[in-house]
């Protein structure tokens, strides 16, 4: 889906910017490599990157392979020298030889943190990726940015690290594998085996519904229906305890229970359903970061664009539903953003651009 035109002027506004504070350094843990690093204090919100990829191909199905395109269209272009020297600056380099230099493309250099450690996150402003600081930053501090969606469950976080290199264990998102049954005595993980098995009943309940619905008959919806009913019917309460568990590995969980309701609620037709998931899962992915971090002064919400994309599905599954808070945080989720708060539709339109419309969250 295209941007709307005032997004998109607002892109062409932006682009190209690399904030002057930021040097690519040697990291302390060498096995860290490079990381890019401020020389001076910024503020949370400051706008630290906006560019253009050096490449993009447009997706069409999801089954396309995106690597492989990309890469032809790279050795297609490296025969001009400017790309070239453009795209192999983007190469680990060598850390003994050039301590220190203005990155030119900064988000490519940044090393990864844990959703709830990062200190930046980014956006796609149409083709312009937009970076900004989550919370203060000091001078000789490292930026990171979580090369995770903050949603994506526990095995999806070690694919993505494994995939792009960051050794497993380093980042807390990675450590956390699903504890099977009867492992480990660790207290802080009872709860953790208690709501897991809830959720692989609900991942199950979900296979199956989804299977017979496809059967088509009758009685295969009326199975799917009351499938759909369990899962949309387990309190995240019951599951995960009264109390807010603030052990990392309940994130993902709580995020993935969240999503599999939020997709039974769809396979019902229930709306109002939908719409409250979309609220709980951008309440519970803000609030459940502010128990983590410490850093962040008071209880601000967390900026990132995913609980904004939650914000505007919910309101956009049930148009009278009472929207004065989801309202409020959309508004402050764009205004941190892009500097400027433009009307709901053209929020949602841009959520879709980014592919968080509501079919896709
Ligand atoms: C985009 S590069 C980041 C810059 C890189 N450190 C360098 O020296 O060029 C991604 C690579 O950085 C390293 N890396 C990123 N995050 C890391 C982390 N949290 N811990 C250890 N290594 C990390 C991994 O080797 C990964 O393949």
């Amino acid at each position: 889906m295209a941007l709307p035109a005032e997004l998109a002027q607002l892109a062409t506004e932006l682009a190209p910017f690399v904030h002057p504070a930021l040097v690519r350094r040697a990291c302390a843990d060498d096995r860290r490599g490079l990381g890019v690093f401020v020389t001076q204090p910024l503020p949370r919100g400051e706008l630290l990157l906006a560019a253009r990829p050096l490449a993009a191909v447009r997706v069409r199905g999801r089954d396309e392979d995106v690597v492989e395109r990309l890469a032809e269209l790279i050795l297609e272009r490296l025969e001009d020298p400017n790309f070239a020297e453009t795209f192999w600056s983007l190469s680990t380099g060598d850390p003994t030889e050039r301590p220190s230099q203005r990155p030119k493309r900064p988000h490519a250099y940044m090393n990864h943190a844990a959703p709830m450690e990062a200190t930046c996150s980014s956006v796609f402003l149409g083709d312009v990726l937009l970076l900004r600081t989550l919370c203060a930053v000091e001078p000789d501090e490292e930026l990171t940015n979580s090369y995770c969606a903050l949603s994506a469950k526990l095995q999806l976080r070690r694919q993505i690290l494994r995939h792009c290199g960051v050794p497993l264990g380093t980042s807390p998102d990675a450590a956390e594998s699903e504890p099977e049954d009867g492992e480990g005595d660790d207290e802080a993980l009872l709860p953790a085996l208690r709501a897991l098995r809830a959720l692989r009943a609900a991942r199950a309940a979900s296979v199956d519904a989804t299977a017979a619905v496809h059967g088509g008959a009758d009685a295969a919806v009326a199975r799917a229906t009351e499938l759909w009913r369990k899962v949309v019917d387990l309190a995240a309460e019951e599951v995960f305890g009264l109390q807010r568990p603030t052990h990392p590995i309940f994130f993902p969980m709580r995020a993935e229970l969240l999503q599999l309701q939020l997709r039974a609620a769809r396979g019902l037709g229930d709306m109002a359903k939908v719409a409250e998931l979309h609220q709980a899962m951008a309440k519970s992915l803000a609030q459940d970061w502010v128990v983590q971090i410490v850093k962040w002064s008071g209880r601000e919400q967390p900026m990132n664009v995913e609980v904004l994309a939650h914000w505007i599905a919910h309101l956009r599954a049930v148009p009278a539903v009472d929207g004065h808070a989801a309202v409020g945080a959309t508004g402050r989720l764009t205004r941190f953003w892009l500097g400027r708060r433009p009307g709901l539709k053209v929020v949602a339109e841009w959520m879709e651009s980014c592919g968080l419309g509501p079919r896709r969250l």
